[in-house]
């Protein structure tokens, strides 16, 4: 793996090499890694240097395309058992973000598609099917802002939780679409953005795409959401998500289903930006998504200081479940769904 400084986008396939922009290092560094190995790709993906559900995927399918374009098999069939060993390798990067398996098995059913070929048309359809979903990523995204901006007015104040931005996508982000279509519009909304514990993707990303696309973000350590509704600052809380289960529950970033309750608790409505892709129709709830565990130190050693005592239990779920009663709509590309319908949306 390599390093160099270079501008600013996610995910960039680029010659023949993986260019992931290092979200541990933003906003101080602007560090794109250059992978070359599925290897290399999975540790991106387990330690944030790349993340949100859309860029995991995305990162996954070039990462499958890594580990076979120098496949050797001799005929289809090898072939195709050396993809399926190389996604389910890459599928244990992380549990939550049904994207990354969407990705995988999506490459893996281009593959199926393309019948007896030669394998290296079959490489090259690997590379092809990782290039699509990346393209067709951010057309998802645009609609999505598209139909969430039919919920939002100029002037609104609107907060959201986490990194569900360009940085998390391959543009304009799922519920920070609207932001960005609204600053195009010649609207001014007002975004507050919770920092988002323990790892901060809303202060260090969220905030600093925003502030570079000259969006009119303010910053609020999560525990002050309360107060903000409360002296009735925003009007909508827009979130992403990892995984929406069959009945309308929602996974995202720890932290979320707090801010559900506050919402509901001062009369403002939660929408929550998923493409069809982070919907899961085969999860029947909440309580079957995989949730991941990450490691203590990042609540005890935030960004590398040392902020509790040696030795303390700590308990730190990445992510939680929104139960679909608190959740007004989830508004995906192809339009918007109470969560009860959600199984529509795919129809
Ligand atoms: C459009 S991204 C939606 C979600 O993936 C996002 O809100 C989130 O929870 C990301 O978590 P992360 O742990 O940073 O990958």
């Amino acid at each position: 793996m390599t390093i160099s400084q270079e501008t600013f986008a996610p995910v960039k396939w680029e010659g023949d090499a993986l260019l992931l922009l290092d979200q541990t290092r933003l906003p101080v560094e602007t560090i794109f890694l250059t992978l070359n190995t599925p290897e290399e790709v999975w540790a991106a993906i387990r330690h944030l240097q790349v993340r949100g559900a859309p860029a995991i995927g995305m990162a996954a399918a070039y990462g499958l395309y890594l580990g076979v374009r120098g496949s050797q098999a001799a005929d289809v069939q090898a072939f195709r058992e050396e993809l399926n060993t190389q996604a389910d390798y890459l599928a244990t990067a992380r549990p939550t973000a049904v994207n990354l398996f969407w990705a995988l098995d999506r490459v893996k059913a281009r593959v199926q598609r393309e019948g007896e070929q030669p394998v290296e048309a079959l490489k090259a359809a690997v590379l092809d099917e990782a290039l699509t979903i990346q393209r067709e990523d951010a057309e998802v995204c645009r609609t999505i802002g598209e139909n969430l901006l039919t919920l939002l007015h100029d002037g609104m104040g609107v907060l959201t939780h986490c990194n569900p931005g360009a940085l998390a996508t391959a543009a304009y982000g799922t519920a920070t679409a609207p932001f960005y279509l609204a600053k195009e519009r010649g609207w001014n909304l007002k975004v507050y953005a919770d920092e988002t514990r323990p790892v901060l993707q809303g202060a260090r990303l969220t905030a600093y795409e925003l502030q570079q696309a000259g969006i009119d973000v303010t910053l609020i350590c999560d525990n002050m959401a309360a107060m903000v509704m409360g002296q009735g600052k925003v009007q909508a809380v827009i979130v992403g998500t990892d995984r929406v289960a069959a009945n309308g529950d929602v996974a995202n970033k720890i932290g979320t289903y707090g801010v559900a309750v506050l919402a509901k608790a001062h009369g403002i409505p939660f929408y929550v930006a998923s493409p069809l892709s982070s919907i899961d129709l085969e999860t029947p709830t909440g309580a079957d998504i995989p949730i991941e565990e990450r490691p203590a130190e990042e609540i005890t050693h935030g960004l590398g200081k040392q902020v509790a005592p040696d030795g303390i239990k700590v308990y730190n779920p990445a992510f939680d479940v929104t139960p679909a009663a608190y959740i007004t709509a989830i508004v995906t590309e192809t339009g918007i769904f109470k969560p009860e319908e959600i199984r529509n949306s795919k129809k």
